[in-house]
């Protein structure tokens, strides 16, 4: 079997014995593949370092190998802070106002692409799969394969592939889409990114889409198709029998003392579409006064990106508008809003969200947004809460018996959260069951093995030609 070789930004280490240790569903899924495949896992290791040595760090816990490397200062702040952060996630979130073009950022960017390629190109070997992912990575591929790696390459993007019309405001557009075409199986969310990327495709670089997703562009022709990533389902149901989550039910219980809960769980980030979620809410509480004092929203937001000044102007701008709600509305035994800048550990919200009888989720636009998965993973069949998520996330193309709503709509939010509400006891469990059951059959698991089993389809393994012998002078 071959081995599999995963690459992405950050990389996360295997759970320790405590529990310790940053576990996403992602980690969990991926570590689960890496076991399988007894593979790798290569990346950033979130540090800075002085001077780029290309150490490489190599641990190995639970069947897991991971190897991390340290970036210098300057490679963090064009690469992952500019081109990742401020040129690529704005612009594949349709935020073209918030786009940064700085050609620093493009070098950096490539640099550390470079950089990636050079120092993880040793650890392969011939028959190896390699599965490269999102949007830091996106010339790796061209990368590896310029240093004579002819092995099968996936690329999976987690988030959003923007329309035509807004990719090509990105200088030297085609330049990176070119180097898309280096791996065998490119991987979206959702069919309606395929599309987007398809139609750009062929517009821009004047190459062909077969019926089967096979992307035809001169003697290149690559494999594209929707994986849409899922939770670990068993890994998280399991999470809710645990004493965290059975603690952080009852802590939130007992808190909202017989009110209910509206619970929001997003990264602090403008594409989650918090501040208009908060003015949604704020027009119910406007719109019905009567429910004033019998529900609050909890809003759990850890800072994210920190360093990036876009992300510290949501900031500011959700800290006054919470503010400015609370002090609206609020009683002397009521706030309206919970707004929490820290982060849970998974057992812990995996408990909230049993507690919470509704979810608010709006994104702007996302990926997929997994939370939404999690929370209707978390629910109590006899008497699960209300979803109700955005349009424009990837999530609401599976989760189709959700409230669905515009998130830039006051109005609609508000309607929604009335809705739900009001909502009868059988239509809560009639939409719930039909979630629950593609949350649980189109899980991470699923995800993973589909993509890897397109990878492994995609052509027959090539060796690599041995290099050959300096010749003697
Ligand atoms: O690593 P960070 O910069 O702290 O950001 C965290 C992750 O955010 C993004 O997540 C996306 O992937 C999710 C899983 O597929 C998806 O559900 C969500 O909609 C996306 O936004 C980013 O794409 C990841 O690379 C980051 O690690
Ligand atoms: O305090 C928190 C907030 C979020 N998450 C996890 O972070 C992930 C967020 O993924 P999502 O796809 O919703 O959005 P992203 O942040 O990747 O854009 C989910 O698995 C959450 O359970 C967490 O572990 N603790």
């Amino acid at each position: 079997m071959s081995r599999l070789i995963v690459i992405s930004n950050r990389v996360s280490p295997p759970k320790t014995e405590d529990g310790s240790g940053a576990q996403g569903g992602l980690a969990v899924a991926l570590a689960a593949a890496l076991r399988e495949y007894r593979g790798l896992w290569f990346g950033w290791s979130g540090r800075k370092t002085d001077k780029f040595t290309g150490h490489i760090d190599m641990q190995r816990a639970h069947g897991v190998t991971t190897a991390t490397i340290d970036l210098e200062e300057q490679d963090v702040e064009e690469y992952y802070n500019g081109y990742a952060n401020r040129t690529l996630w704005p612009l594949f979130h349709y935020r073209i106002d918030l786009a940064e073009y700085d050609r620093s950022f493009g070098s950096g960017y490539e640099r550390v692409n470079e950089r990636f390629a050079e120092t993880v190109t040793p650890l392969i070997e011939p028959d190896d799969l390699i599965w490269v992912h999102d949007y830091h990575l996106i010339p790796l591929g061209q990368q590896l394969r310029e240093r004579g790696l002819k092995n099968r390459m996936g690329f999976f993007l987690h988030i959003p592939w923007p329309p035509s019309r807004l990719m090509v405001s990105l200088p030297y557009h085609e330049k990176l889409v070119r180097t898309m075409l280096a791996y065998d199986v490119i991987g979206f969310q959702t069919e309606e990114w395929l599309e987007s990327f398809c139609h750009y495709v062929e517009r821009e670089l004047g190459g062909t889409v077969d019926p089967d997703g096979v992307i035809h562009v001169g003697d290149r022709s690559v494999h594209a198709a929707a994986y849409p990533i899922g939770v670990d389902f068993k890994e998280f149901t399991e999470a809710l029998e645990s004493d965290a989550a059975r603690e952080s039910f009852e802590r939130l219980r007992t808190s909202a003392a017989g009110r209910r809960t509206i619970i929001g769980v997003d990264r602090l980030d403008y594409s989650k579409g918090l501040e208009e979620r908060f003015l949604g809410y704020r027009r119910f509480l406007e719109k019905h006064p009567r429910y004033q004092r019998k529900l609050f929203l909890l809003q759990i937001a850890p800072p994210s990106r920190g360093e990036v000044a876009t992300y510290e102007v949501i900031r500011e701008h959700l800290d006054e508008l919470s503010g400015r709600i609370n002090g609206e509305f609020a009683d002397v035994d009521w706030v309206p809003v919970r707004y929490v800048n820290q982060g849970y550990r998974r057992e812990e919200l995996a408990g909230f969200y049993r507690a919470a009888e509704i979810a608010l989720i709006t994104p702007l636009r996302d990926g997929m947004n997994l939370v939404a998965k999690e929370y209707v993973a978390a629910q109590d069949p006899e008497d699960p809460g209300v979803l109700i998520l955005s349009r424009f996330a990837g999530a609401a193309l599976q989760l189709k018996d959700a409230l669905l709503v515009n998130p830039y709509s006051k109005d609609e939010i508000a309607d929604a959260i009335m809705r739900a509400i009001r909502m009868p006891k059988e239509e809560r469990i009639r939409r719930w069951k039909a979630m629950v059951e593609v949350v649980r059959q189109e899980d991470v698991v699923a995800w993973r093995h589909a993509f890897v089993e397109a990878l492994e389809k995609a052509r027959p393994p090539v060796r690599r030609e041995p290099t050959p012998e300096p010749e003697a002078c």
